[in-house]
């Protein structure tokens, strides 16, 4: 019998009677006593040494509040020198921006490259000296021993490396990152050093590696505030094609790409491969497939010539943490062909070609500087590829530098000069930042702009102090018009004369239209004054003009102190008498009717043509509108008022002393007579002006005439009323002077 059977055996007999064996039960009982005890004595130990008393919780408590407290106190200055750091980045930025403008957004650096085997063998010379102490500065000696000299922003003599360059390049490269567009490119005869400056080799790498691995360097230095993404392509534009040199070569026929231009404006190529870049160590791989894809061709001037321009994009995607803001800026590396001479190379067939197409190129590069120089509204970057593609990056506020490679050897001297008088043509746009240039334009036209105001400001004052002066003249005659005004209402009360008017009628003197005229040795009723000249009973009633039917009731309309006439058709026979009123409001009748062409009755009114007779009464007013002359019998009629003006008389004795400029010409001309021009209130309105006063012009009693305000009232209203309009708005205040009112 085996263990198996055994054991089948022990089960059956379980499974029959249906309960355990006592041996099994026995072991059962001790095992769960055993592990009681366990427990038990596990308790007992844990209750006695383990677990901890008040003093710990305590001090775990501490710890946490001291632990939480550090943890705030370390987020709160990493928030403050993440700021700080933001803050001296963005003033280092402007700094940095600051110098580059004052350098110049162009600038050019000249690197000269050593004599290379061949031409030590040659015995070839180098005809390029470079003074000590003159950093900045080359002299080339010519051919007839004499020296040019030329200045640039950096000069690398032979001995200068890699890294000596990178460093004075590395500045403007690294803009890119603050959301700025560069552009470098290296331009030169061919066998120059090109390639050399901007790719180099594994041992000295050149501007591209070193552009990438700064980028990298400083986007980890940025980690906290700025996060980074850089992408790479690599293009050639060869024969005015563009060749996407990250794409492996392969049977098919090349994607055909074309510059476009984007939503944003800027010149993009649809199709360029994009490749997104992590690190150093995978960029050099990326950087060297696309070199051994560009285009080359062996030249009697370089074995390995590059044979197209080599464009480098670096793009760089940044996003500031902090504010959020999002930059999209490209750095473009550009290696461009040798600007050399077709008969030079001695290029044939494709070279030749060639050749063409890159003199071609290099030409309008050549044009697009010129026009970013002389500031054109036209820049043609669309006259090949290269400049179009770079035209986002060209001019503007993009940073642009140029290396021009020159070769030291006296057989390169023309070519040389070429390159180095083209350098310095491209430095001259960079001579002083691009906008302060800009803003010289504007600021020569602010200068004119506040010329002009001077002298607006300049003028404006002189017709202050012209309107002061005259205001103050105008106050002065106020008083003496107010003087003379209180004598005038005294003398009628002396001579028992009517009164002048009611006292109510007293205005301000912008009201004031005219003056009584001053007591006359003539009777009164020969006078022309309402009393005499509105007789109560004869026709001359009638004749009289008035201002109308009701007013003719009112005693008070008939002592005022304008006097108001009528005009009538014939005024008799004997000598009108000239009227020492100084200004009559008058009631023109209407034309025709009323006005005999041939009666001495009639009124004369003065008027500047020859017609006028030999009467030199209307003559006499120098301020007057018209000169009156009624008769002493006076048998007007009636007529219906037409339209009413002021006239203005002046005594006989100011006749000799006025000279106003019409008087003048028509002294001059002997044409003055004494035709009425009533008819023509128009007329009238140009013949006050003319009569107003020549300033400083003194009258025969002394008193200067300028200053009369009814002369410069006559005349500025006629000047508003009609169409002569004055000369300065100031005097254009309708409250300052009477108007001529038709009605
Ligand atoms: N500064 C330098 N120091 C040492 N070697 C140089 C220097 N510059 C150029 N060379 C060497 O001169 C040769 C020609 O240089 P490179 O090919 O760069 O000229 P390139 O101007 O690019 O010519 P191409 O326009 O024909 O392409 C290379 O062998 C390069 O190593």
């Amino acid at each position: 019998m085996d263990e198996k059977d055994v054991s089948m055996e022990i089960q059956e007999i379980s499974l029959d009677h249906n309960q355990r064996l006592p041996v099994s039960q026995k072991i059962d009982e001790l095992s769960t006593e055993t592990q009681n005890l366990k427990v038990h004595t596990e308790v007992k130990s844990i209750n006695a040494d383990s677990i901890p008393g008040p003093e710990v919780y305590d001090a775990l408590l501490f710890l946490g509040i001291e632990y939480e407290t550090l943890k705030k106190k370390y987020l709160e200055e990493s928030e403050l020198l993440k700021k700080k750091y933001f803050e001296e980045c963005v003033e280092r930025k402007r700094l940095y921006n600051e110098v580059i403008e004052l350098k110049g957004n162009i600038r050019v650096f000249c690197r000269c490259r050593p004599l290379n085997q061949a031409e030590i063998a040659n015995g070839s010379t180098s005809v390029v000296d470079f003074d000590p102490s003159r950093e900045n500065e080359l002299q080339i000696i010519c051919s007839d021993s004499s020296k040019k000299q030329f200045k640039f922003d950096h000069v690398f003599r032979p001995g200068s490396d890699q890294e000596a360059v990178f460093a004075q390049t590395s500045p403007i490269v690294t803009s890119v990152l603050d959301g700025y567009n560069v552009c470098i490119f290296a331009y030169g005869q061919t066998g120059t050093g090109k390639t050399f400056t901007m790719e180099g080799t594994p041992e000295n790498k050149g501007v591209n590696y070193r552009t990438l691995e700064e980028l990298f360097q400083i986007s980890r230095e940025r980690s906290n505030i700025m996060n980074y993404e850089l992408f790479v392509s690599m293009l050639e534009v060869y024969n005015e094609k563009i060749r996407d040199l990250l794409v492996e070569k392969s049977n098919q026929p090349p994607k055909k790409l074309e510059v476009k231009q984007a939503a944003e404006g800027t010149q993009e190529v649809p199709g360029l491969v994009e490749a997104r870049v992590y690190g150093t160590n995978e960029v050099w791989g990326l950087l060297q497939s696309g070199s051994r894809i560009r285009s080359v061709g062996s030249t009697n001037a370089n074995e390995l010539s590059s044979r197209s321009h080599c464009l480098l994009r670096v793009t760089v995607k940044g996003e500031n943490l902090v504010n959020g803001e999002r930059t999209s800026s490209h750095l473009w590396l550009v290696d461009l062909a040798g600007s050399e001479r077709v008969e030079r190379i001695e290029a044939q067939g494709e070279r030749l070609k060639e050749s063409q197409f890159i003199n071609k190129s290099l030409s309008a590069l050549g044009d697009v500087i010129s026009a970013l120089a002389s500031k054109t509204a036209h820049i043609p970057y669309r006259n090949s590829k290269l400049t179009h593609i770079l035209q986002s990056s060209l001019g503007g506020d993009c940073k642009t530098l140029m290396f021009v490679q020159i070769s030291p050897s006296a057989a390169d001297l023309g070519e040389t000069l070429c390159s180095l008088n083209f350098a310095s043509r491209v430095r001259g746009i960079g001579c002083g930042p691009v906008r302060k240039q800009a803003d010289l334009t504007k600021l020569f036209k602010y200068k004119q702009l506040a010329e002009k105001l001077k002298h607006e400001e300049k003028e404006t004052k002189k017709l202050q102090d012209v309107c002061r002066s005259l205001q103050e003249k105008v106050r002065v005659l106020e008083n003496q018009v107010a003087v003379e005004r209180k004598t005038r209402l005294k003398q009628p009360l002396k001579e028992k004369k009517p009164p002048l008017g009611p006292s109510k009628l007293k205005m301000p003197l912008k009201e004031i239209s005219n003056f009584l005229p001053p007591p006359s040795p003539i009777p009164p009723h020969k006078t022309m004054s309402y009393s005499a000249i509105l007789p109560a009973s004869t026709d001359d009633k009638e004749n009289m003009l008035r201002p109308s039917a009701a007013a003719t009731k009112t005693k008070s309309i008939l002592q005022p102190r304008r006097t108001i006439a009528k005009k009538k058709p014939s005024l008799g026979p004997s000598k009108p008498r000239m009227m020492p009123v100084r200004r009559i409001s008058y009631l023109l009748p209407p034309p025709s009717p009323i006005l005999p062409a041939s009666t001495d009755d009639r009124v004369n009114m003065p008027r500047p043509t020859a017609a006028v007779s030999n009467t030199k009464s209307f003559l006499q007013p120098r301020w007057a509108s018209l000169s009156l002359r009624l008769p002493q019998t006076s048998t007007a009629r009636v007529l219906q008022p037409k339209r009413r003006f002021s006239i203005e008389t002046l005594p006989p004795e100011f006749n000799s002393h006025m000279i106003t400029p019409l008087t003048a010409e028509l002294k001059s001309r002997g044409a003055m007579g004494s035709q009425s021009f009533v008819r023509n209130p128009y007329r009238i309105q140009r013949i006050s002006r003319i009569f107003s006063p020549l300033p400083g012009s003194r009258t025969a009693s002394g008193a200067t005439v300028q200053a009369t305000p009814t002369a410069m009232r006559s005349c500025s209203k006629f000047m508003e009323a009609g169409s002569l309009r004055p000369k300065h708005s100031f005097v254009r205040d309708p409250k300052k002077f009477l108007y001529y009112t038709p009605y």
